[in-house]
């Protein structure tokens, strides 16, 4: 079976609010995007990885450079992302498309999800219908819908309700074509699922860790911090 590393990282971290994209923001030592790739690699290491990448990027050649002496074997191809998410995963298969099969796997990695853990991507690999499927974990706060005045509409039924995690991991054609028919019918795309989901098919929901958090605002950087820390204590034990 060939596997690939999915990575966009095209984004701007607007919500982050800090002097640069959220993916070159310091974490431990390292940059957060390294730290990502780094970790994709080590969980697996025969998957080739490609990344999606702002048009006007210009930190990305520090990391480059701070990735080659941390891991100099590591297989790395970059592309130029788009304007939202799903544009940036499109163009990375796109890009991909003299080297994979259709029926290779395609593993979608967040760049701001540093902490994914060893466990959660074997259960993925081993539970993923043929279809795909995808990290999840059911909603554990009670969910309030919202009116205009910020006020409490009415309160959700959460029974049946997961937050999406990544990796989200599919057959390359399958999600290649997805992405296309969605996204040329203007569809809205969070996630690879949605467009799966948009073709009418069911992946597979695979429950996560919920510490595999995607920084997003300020205050989630120190938590990152704290997690990888724990993690690097649990592999000493
Ligand atoms: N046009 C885009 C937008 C997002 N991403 C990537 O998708 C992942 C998840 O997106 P998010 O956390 O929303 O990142 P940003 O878009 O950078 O953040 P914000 O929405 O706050 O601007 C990130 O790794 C981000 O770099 C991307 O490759 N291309
Ligand atoms: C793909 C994702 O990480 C699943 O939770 C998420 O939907 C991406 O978040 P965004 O802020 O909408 O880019």
């Amino acid at each position: 079976m060939n596997y690939w590393w999915v990575v966009p990282a095209a984004g701007i971290g607007q919500r982050m609010q800090a002097d640069r994209p959220k993916q070159y923001l310091e974490l431990a030592g390292r940059t957060l995007l390294a730290t990502t790739l780094l970790r994709c690699h080590q969980l697996l290491p025969q998957a080739r990885l490609v990344l999606a990448l702002h048009p006007d990027d210009r930190w990305w050649p520090a990391c480059r450079a701070e990735l080659e002496q941390a891991a100099p074997e590591l297989d790395l191809m970059t592309t130029q992302g788009g304007a939202e998410r799903a544009d940036s995963v499109l163009a990375a298969l796109d890009y991909l498309q003299p080297h994979a099969a259709a029926e290779d796997w395609v593993l979608v990695h967040d760049a701001a999800r540093p902490c994914l853990d060893a466990a959660d991507l074997k259960r993925l690999l081993q539970q993923a219908s043929p279809i795909g499927g995808l990290l999840a974990c059911p909603l554990a706060d009670t969910l309030k819908q919202a009116t205009a005045q910020q006020t409490v509409a009415r309160t959700l039924d959460r029974r049946h309700l997961w937050q999406a995690l990544t990796p989200q991991m599919f057959p390359y054609q399958a999600l290649r074509c997805a992405l296309q028919r969605a996204l040329a019918a203007g569809a809205t795309l969070t996630d690879e699922a949605s467009a799966l989901e948009w073709s009418g098919l069911e992946p597979q929901l695979v429950i996560g860790r919920r510490d595999n958090i995607k920084i997003t605002h300020p205050e989630d950087l120190a938590l990152a911090e704290f997690l990888l820390a724990q993690q690097k204590d649990r592999s000493c034990e």
